[in-house]
């Protein structure tokens, strides 16, 4: 017996329309409706179908905070339909595939409790009564159905059907692919039978979870219908030709991290195992998105192995995510949602699979040679049928790129809907909190004048990137810079170091919810009232100390900073190389330079030696706890850097330059020369943060090898104090590529950044540099994901009281405003230097600051990056904290100097894989 192509082939290649070309996998997404326990608890659903194809994430537009997110697939189902629907609508056509010798296969993804069971049980039950169906309707021909049933629990394959216990081997077929050794394979009678036989298999997982504990939903079940049929006419004859495909359906364990569901021990195994399939399963899945391109690492797990035909080979696949619309799944939802992504992109290749008897296969074999024979006698012209078909592909290419395109405008134009309809409801708030903010607020004076005397015009925001909401052109004569040429604010943003003022975006100063933040900003934004006014009364009493104590520091140490920083030779990279080095910059580098061959260790001393020498400023916020991890100074920052000159004519802090849109730091002459002051000492310079983020970066990534490849080793804890398998076990690493709608995606994720940010009370500095640095590059996603992961676990340890132990520091949430609060101390000086009397001025007002008012600078600090919900406060915001710390935007170098980016676009995307960006990031 052999499979062959051939006449009969094409017969069934007619009959179908869908053998042998390429499709992609089908993508279902089905959301079910919120549980009772769920209902019961209060839980909110926060996502929505708003129409058959796309999926909507709603709550952070309900807190008014973030920008939906949506996801478009085949199809999705909201929560009231019913599995005979998905089945009707999804999987059906998929399924019956199999009736015409074609293998099919239908997957449920998700979560525990997502309804991967229940759908699965509908799509079974109606397909197998189709099949029937369609038996009954063609009595020409023969038909034999076998069913076999299978549970990989643990890396162990077990049938369900047999009451023998020991694990099933996967064998090598030549011609079979792999194979799962006596399974049993029983013939399917009659619908009893179907139910029966579900009734066994049912029983002998529930043998098995009785002994081994809730393993249902951690271990993969793999049910598959063979059927094998032949024209009746022929059977007995000996040339009889037989179709022979297979459907599997397959209930997928739960997707949840194991975090949330292992404790340790066999549990934790249990859990190792189930990441190894699902983790093999989505690197198949992410590879296979990319194209089919390299090494397929389908042998890493036995699901994988055996599932191999369906995930890009001869079989029709629809894969059914099962979603849970509860709030306080969202992460895993996101997962699923990420994977289903993923999945959409993966192409199969459907044959009709023939099997003949050996004599028809002679016989054909004959008939083949005499064709092959006759066209060699005469050969046919190099025209007709191939070109034919190169045409007929090349159309069909076409159309599918067509189609393409209209689900893509359709998703964007419902997207668009959507957020229109959102808008309307935000600017209905916003009037209700203008009014409110007039009334109840003691400077409503100064907002009646704003609202009243500046001429306000709705403009289009697709400038500036980011979506149009309730932003307003701002022309407010009051900014008349007072030199008596009648020109407005606006229109001349200068400031005396030459750089344009961060108050202009470089084409039109736009402003949000200005009345909004202007209430909640008069007060600070942070802290309460009377944490403010402690915090006033703190300043006034060390702002004298405060130079005394770095002028002491400085006589202690001993060090001539002036010669550090100018010329940093390091030992092993040769003498006399010059490091680009802000002063502070160059006595830390000065004390890493001589540590660096003996790595972490010594460098934690650098760092507490550093600890001494300053005044404490901003050191346990979670911006030095992620500096203290950074173990050594990584290789691309010993290499001879130029020293970055403050550009005098340095573009603004625009978010409309598409050019640049990576920032730099920079460094004036005064500063290259050594003057610095006190104030300069606290502001943690470029390279070190761009190095510590590479390096967390990196230490992300390798976790997550840990917990792909170390998984017969048990937990290990990591830096954090946490096991590894807590953290990153995803079976897809989600935020570590680009997904394929980045650019939404990309803005959600800064979203949730800057929420969490204010959240974890993360230096200002630090989200100055993050925001400048990353903008929407592809290959930001790394970066984004690494810092969303250390925020939520920053979040979360806050949250449960925990403290963050550190090279003997402890982080907490109290250290951490507390350390804010020196940083906005610290930057509130710099206010003084870095902006002229006048512009102080103009940002007083501009922040509703009264300019008679006490510690105004401090005021304006502390109201910087705390409006999260305003895309304009966070860019001015990030502008005057750029300028404050001399952060000068200055095109992409700066990325690609510090190895952030090397590769050329094309490049990335050809080459967007772990082991690359490993490289990237070493
Ligand atoms: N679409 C739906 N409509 C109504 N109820 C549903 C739906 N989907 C699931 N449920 C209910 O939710 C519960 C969990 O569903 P189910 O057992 O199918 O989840 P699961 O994803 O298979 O979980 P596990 O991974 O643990 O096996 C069940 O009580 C089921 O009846």
């Amino acid at each position: 017996m052999g499979a062959i192509g051939g006449e009969e082939l094409m017969k069934w290649e007619k009959m179908q329309g869908v053998s042998g070309r390429e499709e992609k996998i089908l993508v279902l997404v089905r959301l079910r409706p919120l549980s009772e326990k769920e209902s019961a608890s209060n839980e909110v659903a926060d996502w929505e179908c708003i129409n058959d194809t796309t999926i909507l994430y709603r709550n952070t537009l309900r807190e008014g905070s973030t920008f939906p997110s949506a996801y478009s697939f085949d199809k999705v189902f909201r929560g009231d339909c019913s599995t005979r629907q998905v089945y009707e609508e999804g999987a059906q056509t998929i399924a019956l595939s199999v009736v015409s010798g074609i293998n099919s296969s239908i997957f449920a993804y998700g979560q525990t409790s997502s309804g991967k069971t229940y759908t699965m049980v509908g799509i079974t039950e109606y397909t197998v009564a189709d099949i029937f169906d369609y038996i009954q309707r063609h009595d020409e021909r023969a038909f034999v159905l076998k069913f076999s049933a299978i549970e990989i629990y643990n890396e162990a394959v077990r049938d369900l059907l047999s009451t023998d216990n020991t694990p099933l081997r996967l064998l090598d077929d030549p011609e079979r692919g792999t194979i799962v050794e006596k399974v049993t394979e029983e013939t399917l009678r009659d619908w009893n039978h179907f139910q029966e036989l579900l009734s066994i298999c049912e029983a002998q997982r529930q043998i098995g979870e009785t002994l081994l504990n809730e393993r249902s939903s951690r271990s993969h079940q793999i049910i598959k219908l063979t059927i094998e049929s032949s024209a009746r006419e022929f059977l007995g004859k000996g040339n009889s030709t037989t179709l022979a495909a297979s459907v599997n359906f397959i209930d997928l364990a739960g997707s949840e991290r194991a975090s949330q569901a292992l404790s340790a021990g066999a549990r934790l195994k249990e859990g190792c195992h189930i990441n190894r399939s699902l983790l093999t399963l989505g690197t198949v899945i992410r590879k296979l998105s990319k194209g089919k391109h390299g090494h397929i690492n389908y042998r890493d797990s036995k699901l994988t192995r055996i599932l191999q035909p369906c995930l890009g080979g001869n079989a029709r696949t629809a894969i059914i995510c099962t979603l849970s619309p509860a709030r306080s799944h969202v992460e895993q939802t996101r997962n699923t949602l990420l994977f289903a992504c993923c999945a959409k992109e993966v192409t199969t290749k459907a044959q009709v699979n023939v099997v003949m008897s050996d004599k028809a296969l002679v016989k054909h074999l004959q008939k083949e040679l005499a064709r092959l024979e006759s066209e060699l006698k005469s050969p046919t012209p190099a025209s007709s049928t191939s070109d034919y078909a190169a045409l007929l592909r090349k159309k069909d290419l076409r159309i599918e790129k067509m189609e393409k395109e209209i689900r893509e405008l359709t998703k964007q134009r419902d997207l668009a809907e959507s957020r229109i309809q959102d808008l309307l409801r935000m600017i209905g708030n916003e009037q209700n909190s203008r009014q409110a903010s007039i009334s109840d607020h003691p400077r409503s004076h100064g907002e009646d004048m704003w609202d009243d005397d500046c001429s306000v015009s709705e403009s289009s925001v697709a400038d500036l990137g980011y979506p149009n909401v309730g932003v307003r052109k701002f022309e407010n004569p009051h900014y008349d810079d007072g030199d008596g040429d009648g020109r407005s604010y606006p229109e001349d943003h200068s400031l005396s170091d030459g750089t344009l003022s961060p108050l202009s975006t470089g084409k039109q100063l736009v402003r949000s919810h200005f009345s909004q933040r202007q209430a909640d900003s008069a007060v600070g934004t942070a802290e309460d009232a009377d944490d403010y006014c402690k915090e006033v009364r703190c300043i006034e009493m060390e702002e004298s100390s405060k130079d005394k104590n770095s002028e002491s520091h400085a006589l202690r140490t001993g060090r001539n900073e002036e010669t550090l920083a100018l010329n940093v030779s390091r030992d092993g990279d040769g003498a006399g190389q010059e490091m680009m080095s802000t002063p502070v910059n160059a006595n830390r580098e000065a004390m890493e330079a001589g540590m660096m061959s003996s790595g972490r260790l010594k460098l934690t001393r650098s760092w507490s030696c550093r600890a001494d020498l300053m005044t404490d400023s901003i050191e346990s916020t979670p911006l030095n706890w992620f500096e203290r991890e950074f173990p050594g100074r990584p290789e691309g920052l010993r290499r001879k850097l130029p020293l970055l000159t403050y550009d005098a004519n340095a573009r603004s802090l625009s978010r409309n330059d598409s050019q640049s849109s990576i920032g730099t730091a920079s460094i004036d002459e005064q500063q290259a020369k050594g003057a610095k002051t006190s104030a300069d000492v606290e502001i943690t310079s470029i390279q070190t943060f761009v190095a510590g983020l590479k390096q967390m970066a990196k230490l992300d990534y390798e976790k997550q090898l840990v917990d792909g490849h170390d998984q017969e080793t048990g937990p290990t804890v990591d830096k954090f104090g946490k096991d590894v398998q807590d953290v990153g076990v995803d079976p897809i690493l989600p935020a570590l590529e680009a997904p394929l709608d980045w650019p939404l995606e990309f803005e959600r994720q800064q979203r949730t950044i800057i929420e969490l940010w204010h959240t974890c009370n993360v230096s200002l500095v630090h989200r100055t540099y993050f925001f400048l640095l990353f903008k929407g590059d592809p290959t930001d996603s790394i970066y984004l994901g690494v810092e969303l992961r250390r925020l939520s676990f920053l979040k979360e340890s806050f949250s449960r009281g925990n403290q963050i132990l550190e090279n003997g520091r402890s982080l907490t949430l109290a250290s951490s405003m507390k350390a804010l609060r020196r940083e906005r101390e610290m930057l509130s000086k710099l206010l003084q230097k870095r902006f002229s009397e006048e512009e102080r001025k103009r940002l007083f007002q501009r922040w509703g600051i009264a300019l008679d008012s006490k510690r105004r600078r401090l005021q304006l600090v502390n109201q910087l990056w705390g409006n999260t919900n305003d895309t304009n406060h966070i860019i001015e915001s990030a502008a005057i904290v750029a300028k404050l710390i001399r952060f000068v935007e200055r095109g992409r170098a700066l990325k690609e100097m510090f190895g952030l980016s090397f590769a050329s676009p094309h490049a990335r995307r050809r080459s967007f894989n772990w082991k690359n960006k490993k490289a990237i990031l070493l």
